[in-house]
Protein backbone atom coordinates (compact mmCIF):
# COMPACT_ATOMS: atom_id res chain seq x y z
CA UNK A 1 0.00 0.00 0.00
CA UNK A 2 0.91 3.64 -0.79
CA UNK A 3 2.90 5.88 2.42
CA UNK A 4 0.56 7.90 3.97
CA UNK A 5 -0.60 10.98 2.03
CA UNK A 6 0.64 13.27 4.44
CA UNK A 7 3.53 14.09 1.83
CA UNK A 8 0.41 14.88 -0.93
CA UNK A 9 -1.69 17.16 0.23
CA UNK A 10 -4.23 17.96 -2.11
CA UNK A 11 -3.55 21.18 -4.35
CA UNK A 12 -5.93 23.99 -3.21
CA UNK A 13 -8.46 24.24 -5.67
CA UNK A 14 -11.35 26.65 -6.50
CA UNK A 15 -13.45 23.42 -5.83
CA UNK A 16 -11.76 21.60 -2.77
CA UNK A 17 -15.00 23.14 -0.96
CA UNK A 18 -17.62 22.29 -3.64
CA UNK A 19 -20.47 24.29 -4.83
CA UNK A 20 -23.75 24.03 -3.13
CA UNK A 21 -25.55 22.48 -6.01
CA UNK A 22 -27.66 19.78 -6.27
CA UNK A 23 -25.50 16.40 -6.21
CA UNK A 24 -25.23 14.47 -9.56
CA UNK A 25 -25.84 11.42 -8.39
CA UNK A 26 -27.45 9.97 -5.21
CA UNK A 27 -27.13 6.76 -4.08
CA UNK A 28 -29.28 5.82 -1.04
CA UNK A 29 -28.87 1.98 1.06
CA UNK A 30 -27.47 0.40 -1.81
CA UNK A 31 -26.65 -3.06 -0.95
CA UNK A 32 -25.18 -5.60 -3.17
CA UNK A 33 -25.00 -8.91 -3.36
CA UNK A 34 -23.13 -12.12 -5.14
CA UNK A 35 -25.22 -14.96 -4.47
CA UNK A 36 -24.88 -15.18 -0.74
CA UNK A 37 -22.02 -12.92 -0.19
CA UNK A 38 -23.33 -9.54 0.99
CA UNK A 39 -20.42 -7.07 -0.83
CA UNK A 40 -22.13 -3.53 0.04
CA UNK A 41 -24.11 -3.02 3.26
CA UNK A 42 -26.44 0.04 2.69
CA UNK A 43 -24.01 1.77 1.05
CA UNK A 44 -25.92 5.58 1.11
CA UNK A 45 -23.82 8.63 -1.11
CA UNK A 46 -24.11 11.55 -3.09
CA UNK A 47 -21.86 12.32 -5.89
CA UNK A 48 -21.16 15.96 -6.60
CA UNK A 49 -21.66 17.62 -9.90
CA UNK A 50 -18.02 18.37 -12.10
CA UNK A 51 -15.43 17.35 -9.97
CA UNK A 52 -13.68 14.24 -8.93
CA UNK A 53 -14.53 12.13 -6.22
CA UNK A 54 -12.44 9.26 -5.39
CA UNK A 55 -12.82 5.99 -3.75
CA UNK A 56 -10.43 4.57 -1.47
CA UNK A 57 -10.11 1.87 0.83
CA UNK A 58 -8.41 -1.64 1.30
CA UNK A 59 -8.77 -4.46 -1.02
CA UNK A 60 -12.24 -6.35 -1.10
CA UNK A 61 -14.35 -3.83 0.46
CA UNK A 62 -16.52 -2.82 -2.55
CA UNK A 63 -15.13 0.42 -4.31
CA UNK A 64 -15.31 -1.60 -7.41
CA UNK A 65 -19.18 -3.34 -6.84
CA UNK A 66 -20.19 0.45 -6.06
CA UNK A 67 -18.91 1.60 -8.99
CA UNK A 68 -20.29 -1.03 -11.73
CA UNK A 69 -23.67 0.12 -9.63
CA UNK A 70 -23.61 3.24 -11.48
CA UNK A 71 -24.00 2.35 -14.71
CA UNK A 72 -25.33 -1.11 -14.51
CA UNK A 73 -22.52 -3.07 -15.43
CA UNK A 74 -23.00 -5.44 -12.67
CA UNK A 75 -25.77 -6.38 -14.67
CA UNK A 76 -23.68 -8.34 -16.72
CA UNK A 77 -22.71 -10.46 -13.71
CA UNK A 78 -25.43 -13.34 -13.49
CA UNK A 79 -24.81 -13.77 -9.35
CA UNK A 80 -25.07 -10.21 -8.91
CA UNK A 81 -28.20 -8.30 -7.21
CA UNK A 82 -28.74 -4.57 -6.46
CA UNK A 83 -31.28 -3.47 -4.24
CA UNK A 84 -31.56 -0.32 -2.94
CA UNK A 85 -31.87 3.19 -5.33
CA UNK A 86 -29.24 5.16 -7.38
CA UNK A 87 -30.52 8.70 -9.18
CA UNK A 88 -28.64 10.59 -11.74
CA UNK A 89 -30.46 13.85 -12.08
CA UNK A 90 -33.39 12.42 -10.04
CA UNK A 91 -33.75 9.77 -12.54
CA UNK A 92 -33.66 6.22 -11.32
CA UNK A 93 -30.94 4.18 -13.00
CA UNK A 94 -32.56 1.13 -12.41
CA UNK A 95 -35.61 1.85 -13.23
CA UNK A 96 -37.12 -1.31 -15.49
CA UNK A 97 -37.90 0.97 -18.22
CA UNK A 98 -34.53 2.20 -18.49
CA UNK A 99 -32.69 1.78 -21.47
CA UNK A 100 -29.41 0.17 -20.27
CA UNK A 101 -27.26 1.08 -23.79
CA UNK A 102 -28.03 4.59 -23.27
CA UNK A 103 -27.45 5.42 -19.61
CA UNK A 104 -24.24 3.27 -20.30
CA UNK A 105 -23.07 6.30 -22.61
CA UNK A 106 -24.45 8.72 -20.27
CA UNK A 107 -22.10 7.05 -17.67
CA UNK A 108 -18.44 5.99 -19.50
CA UNK A 109 -15.97 3.47 -18.56
CA UNK A 110 -12.46 3.72 -17.85
CA UNK A 111 -10.82 -0.12 -16.95
CA UNK A 112 -7.96 -0.64 -14.67
CA UNK A 113 -6.03 -2.33 -18.28
CA UNK A 114 -6.11 -0.03 -21.36
CA UNK A 115 -8.70 -1.89 -23.82
CA UNK A 116 -8.81 -0.68 -26.87
CA UNK A 117 -10.35 -2.43 -29.33
CA UNK A 118 -8.63 -3.84 -32.58
CA UNK A 119 -9.33 -1.69 -34.85
CA UNK A 120 -7.51 1.60 -36.02
CA UNK A 121 -7.14 4.59 -33.68
CA UNK A 122 -9.85 6.68 -36.08
CA UNK A 123 -12.12 3.52 -35.39
CA UNK A 124 -11.75 3.19 -31.68
CA UNK A 125 -13.57 6.80 -31.26
CA UNK A 126 -15.62 6.74 -34.08
CA UNK A 127 -17.35 3.55 -33.32
CA UNK A 128 -19.46 4.73 -30.52
CA UNK A 129 -20.50 8.10 -32.26
CA UNK A 130 -21.51 6.05 -35.16
CA UNK A 131 -24.08 3.37 -33.01
CA UNK A 132 -25.46 6.38 -31.09
CA UNK A 133 -25.78 8.01 -34.50
CA UNK A 134 -24.36 11.08 -33.46
CA UNK A 135 -22.91 12.06 -36.76
CA UNK A 136 -25.05 12.75 -39.86
CA UNK A 137 -21.91 12.91 -42.23
CA UNK A 138 -18.17 12.11 -42.48
CA UNK A 139 -17.38 15.71 -41.70
CA UNK A 140 -18.95 15.25 -38.27
CA UNK A 141 -17.94 12.09 -37.29
CA UNK A 142 -14.19 12.98 -38.16
CA UNK A 143 -14.76 16.56 -36.14
CA UNK A 144 -15.78 14.11 -33.22
CA UNK A 145 -12.87 12.62 -33.18
CA UNK A 146 -10.58 15.18 -33.27
CA UNK A 147 -12.25 17.19 -30.38
CA UNK A 148 -12.69 13.43 -28.09
CA UNK A 149 -9.20 12.81 -29.04
CA UNK A 150 -7.99 16.63 -28.13
CA UNK A 151 -9.91 16.71 -24.90
CA UNK A 152 -7.74 13.21 -23.62
CA UNK A 153 -5.11 15.27 -24.73
CA UNK A 154 -4.03 12.44 -27.62
CA UNK A 155 -4.53 14.42 -30.97
CA UNK A 156 -1.00 15.81 -30.94
CA UNK A 157 0.25 12.33 -30.83
CA UNK A 158 -1.73 11.01 -32.79
CA UNK A 159 -3.24 12.97 -35.43
CA UNK A 160 -0.85 11.86 -38.31
CA UNK A 161 -1.47 8.25 -37.74
CA UNK A 162 -5.11 7.73 -37.04
CA UNK A 163 -5.35 4.93 -39.08
CA UNK A 164 -2.84 2.92 -37.35
CA UNK A 165 -3.97 0.30 -34.95
CA UNK A 166 -5.17 1.97 -31.57
CA UNK A 167 -3.05 -1.66 -29.55
CA UNK A 168 -0.06 0.15 -31.46
CA UNK A 169 0.16 2.93 -28.63
CA UNK A 170 1.58 3.03 -25.93
CA UNK A 171 0.10 1.96 -22.76
CA UNK A 172 -0.46 5.65 -21.26
CA UNK A 173 -1.33 6.30 -24.80
CA UNK A 174 -3.65 3.38 -25.51
CA UNK A 175 -5.54 4.61 -21.96
CA UNK A 176 -6.09 7.99 -23.28
CA UNK A 177 -7.31 6.42 -26.19
CA UNK A 178 -10.10 4.81 -24.04
CA UNK A 179 -10.45 7.97 -21.82
CA UNK A 180 -11.57 9.77 -25.40
CA UNK A 181 -13.30 7.01 -26.34
CA UNK A 182 -15.32 7.44 -23.44
CA UNK A 183 -15.89 10.97 -23.78
CA UNK A 184 -16.65 10.61 -27.97
CA UNK A 185 -20.17 9.55 -26.97
CA UNK A 186 -20.93 13.10 -24.58
CA UNK A 187 -21.15 11.26 -21.15
CA UNK A 188 -22.16 13.13 -18.13
CA UNK A 189 -19.64 11.05 -15.55
CA UNK A 190 -16.61 8.95 -16.38
CA UNK A 191 -16.46 5.85 -13.95
CA UNK A 192 -12.96 4.96 -13.11
CA UNK A 193 -11.35 2.23 -12.17
CA UNK A 194 -8.05 2.07 -10.90
CA UNK A 195 -7.47 3.67 -14.51
CA UNK A 196 -3.21 3.90 -13.89
CA UNK A 197 -2.34 1.03 -12.42
CA UNK A 198 -0.90 -0.25 -14.93
CA UNK A 199 0.97 2.87 -16.33
CA UNK A 200 4.66 4.26 -15.61
CA UNK A 201 4.70 7.43 -13.37
CA UNK A 202 4.75 9.68 -16.57
CA UNK A 203 1.90 8.17 -18.12
CA UNK A 204 0.09 8.32 -14.80
CA UNK A 205 0.78 12.01 -14.60
CA UNK A 206 -0.61 12.91 -17.95
CA UNK A 207 -3.69 10.84 -17.05
CA UNK A 208 -3.81 12.79 -13.71
CA UNK A 209 -3.72 15.97 -15.47
CA UNK A 210 -6.34 15.29 -18.00
CA UNK A 211 -8.42 14.23 -15.23
CA UNK A 212 -8.04 17.76 -13.56
CA UNK A 213 -8.42 19.29 -16.45
CA UNK A 214 -11.59 16.54 -17.67
CA UNK A 215 -13.78 17.65 -13.84
CA UNK A 216 -14.70 21.09 -15.91
CA UNK A 217 -17.15 19.10 -17.74
CA UNK A 218 -17.75 15.81 -16.32
CA UNK A 219 -18.83 14.27 -12.94
CA UNK A 220 -15.82 11.44 -12.21
CA UNK A 221 -15.75 8.63 -9.98
CA UNK A 222 -12.35 6.97 -9.45
CA UNK A 223 -11.91 3.56 -7.73
CA UNK A 224 -7.87 4.48 -6.79
CA UNK A 225 -5.34 2.20 -4.61
CA UNK A 226 -2.88 5.27 -4.33
CA UNK A 227 -3.45 8.15 -1.72
CA UNK A 228 -1.28 10.62 -3.58
CA UNK A 229 -3.33 9.65 -6.08
CA UNK A 230 -6.68 10.40 -4.48
CA UNK A 231 -5.30 13.48 -2.69
CA UNK A 232 -3.74 14.91 -6.13
CA UNK A 233 -6.90 14.28 -8.28
CA UNK A 234 -9.90 14.42 -5.86
CA UNK A 235 -12.44 17.11 -4.47
CA UNK A 236 -14.25 14.35 -2.23
CA UNK A 237 -13.42 11.22 -1.18
CA UNK A 238 -15.29 8.03 0.08
CA UNK A 239 -13.57 5.84 2.47
CA UNK A 240 -14.93 2.14 2.11
CA UNK A 241 -14.14 -0.80 4.46
CA UNK A 242 -15.47 -3.78 4.64
CA UNK A 243 -18.80 -3.19 2.02
CA UNK A 244 -19.70 -0.12 3.73
CA UNK A 245 -18.87 3.69 3.42
CA UNK A 246 -16.69 4.68 6.67
CA UNK A 247 -16.73 8.27 5.56
CA UNK A 248 -16.71 10.71 3.14
CA UNK A 249 -15.86 14.32 2.66
CA UNK A 250 -13.48 16.66 1.42
CA UNK A 251 -10.65 15.05 0.16
CA UNK A 252 -8.23 17.35 2.22
CA UNK A 253 -9.80 16.55 5.09
CA UNK A 254 -9.88 12.91 4.90
CA UNK A 255 -6.63 12.94 4.59
CA UNK A 256 -5.90 15.51 7.06
CA UNK A 257 -8.24 15.23 9.84
CA UNK A 258 -10.24 12.11 9.14
CA UNK A 259 -13.52 11.63 11.86
CA UNK A 260 -13.05 7.82 12.20
CA UNK A 261 -10.18 5.69 13.11
CA UNK A 262 -10.62 2.78 10.43
CA UNK A 263 -9.81 5.94 8.13
CA UNK A 264 -6.79 7.07 9.70
CA UNK A 265 -5.53 4.05 10.33
CA UNK A 266 -5.99 2.98 6.34
CA UNK A 267 -4.30 6.62 5.40
CA UNK A 268 -1.61 6.05 7.73
CA UNK A 269 -0.53 2.76 6.35
CA UNK A 270 -1.68 0.79 9.59
CA UNK A 271 -3.45 -1.75 7.31
CA UNK A 272 -4.96 -2.14 4.11
N1 LIG B 1 -18.02 -11.16 -9.86
C1 LIG B 1 -17.97 -11.43 -8.56
N2 LIG B 1 -18.47 -12.59 -8.08
C2 LIG B 1 -18.43 -12.87 -6.76
N3 LIG B 1 -17.91 -12.05 -5.82
C3 LIG B 1 -17.40 -10.89 -6.24
C4 LIG B 1 -17.41 -10.51 -7.62
N4 LIG B 1 -16.83 -9.28 -7.71
C5 LIG B 1 -16.49 -8.91 -6.46
N5 LIG B 1 -16.83 -9.88 -5.58
C6 LIG B 1 -16.61 -9.84 -4.12
O1 LIG B 1 -17.21 -8.66 -3.60
C7 LIG B 1 -16.37 -8.05 -2.63
C8 LIG B 1 -16.04 -6.63 -3.08
O2 LIG B 1 -15.22 -6.71 -4.24
P1 LIG B 1 -14.76 -5.43 -5.07
O3 LIG B 1 -14.04 -5.92 -6.28
O4 LIG B 1 -15.91 -4.54 -5.26
O5 LIG B 1 -13.75 -4.76 -4.04
P2 LIG B 1 -12.69 -3.62 -4.27
O6 LIG B 1 -12.72 -2.78 -3.06
O7 LIG B 1 -12.90 -2.96 -5.58
O8 LIG B 1 -11.34 -4.47 -4.32
P3 LIG B 1 -9.96 -4.18 -5.05
O9 LIG B 1 -9.44 -2.92 -4.44
O10 LIG B 1 -9.12 -5.37 -4.71
O11 LIG B 1 -10.24 -4.07 -6.52
C9 LIG B 1 -15.13 -8.95 -2.50
O12 LIG B 1 -15.32 -9.81 -1.41
C10 LIG B 1 -15.12 -9.73 -3.80
O13 LIG B 1 -14.54 -10.98 -3.63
Amino acid sequence: MDATATAARPKPTASATLPAGDPKIVAKDVNVYYAEKHALKNVSLDIPERAVMAFIGPSGCGKSTFLRCINRMNDTIASCRVVGSIKIDDQDIYDPSLDVVQLRARVGMVFQKPNPFPKSIYENIAYGPRIHGLARSKAELDEIVEQALRKASLWNEVKDRLQDTGTGLSGGQQQRLCIARAIAVSPEVILMDEPCSALDPIATAKIEELIDELRQNFTIVIVTHSMQQAARVSQRTAFFHLGVIVETGPTERIFTSPNDKRTQDYITGRFG
